[in-house]
């Protein structure tokens, strides 16, 4: 039975690539490359800023100011265009209402997580929050997700990740808990069914009627 949710932020409840595009484009521009489209972008996100900062000037080899580039750009740009999913907010508060303990486990580094998810008004939900730099290893490794295990001294079948990629899936996998792929959002163009979810849902309100989450905790 499940006791525990553990949600990615990029993709599943934050639509985040609009600032994470405009900041790589800022750091293109700076660095004399030409702008590209936000699909393009959505295809780098997945494995924290730095890989995204690689993709985003390979063209160049990657320049040794290119992350401070970036960051600056993106630092002061979190939440101007991102917005939250549908029925984020509700879900949690559902979640939380039902008696499941809550955390985020992204790979987006702690100095943009954090502020991103006060701004949104997803902070007060979550008893932990994992960033890509919280821990020795993020997502795809399962060390986040033990992490929390042993945190709640709960097992591994007992916590459940909401995720958008196949690193939220892999990782859920690799430490034995349950893992439910949402459509649509940052899976490098890839179907997240590829990478055999326990669950695949199109929309974050879809969690309401699982099946797994249907028990009540308190
Ligand atoms: O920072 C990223 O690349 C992805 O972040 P996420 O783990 O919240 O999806
Ligand atoms: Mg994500």
């Amino acid at each position: 039975m499940i006791k525990a949710v553990a949600f990615d932020l990029d993709g599943t409840l934050v639509h985040s690539l609009p600032d994470l595009a405009w900041a790589a484009n800022a750091m293109r521009r700076q660095l004399g490359l030409a702008a590209v489209s936000e699909a393009t972008v959505g295809q780098w996100i997945g494995n924290g800023i730095k890989k995204l900062v690689e993709r985003a000037c390979a063209e160049l080899g990657e320049p040794a100011n290119a992350l401070a580039l970036f960051e600056s750009a993106y630092e002061g740009h979190l939440a101007v265009d991102s917005t939250l999913l549908a029925d984020a907010i509700a879900v949690l508060a559902e979640l939380e209402a039902r008696g499941f303990k809550l955390a985020l486990v992204t790979n987006k580094a702690t100095r943009f997580a954090v502020p991103l998810v006060r701004e949104l008004g997803l902070e007060p939900y979550f008893e932990h929050l994992l960033c890509g730099d919280t821990l020795a290893a993020k997502k795809p490794d399962p060390l986040p997700l033990i992490w929390l295990c042993q945190q709640w001294h709960i097992a591994p079948g007992e916590l459940m990740l909401v995720g958008d990629s196949k690193n939220d899936i892999q990782a859920a996998q690799g430490a034995g808990c349950v893992s439910v792929g949402l459509t649509g959002g940052y899976n490098y163009g890839e179907d997240i069914g590829l990478c055999h979810p326990d669950f695949i849902i199109d929309s974050l309100a879809q969690l309401k009627t699982l099946g797994a989450l249907q028990q009540r905790y308190s």
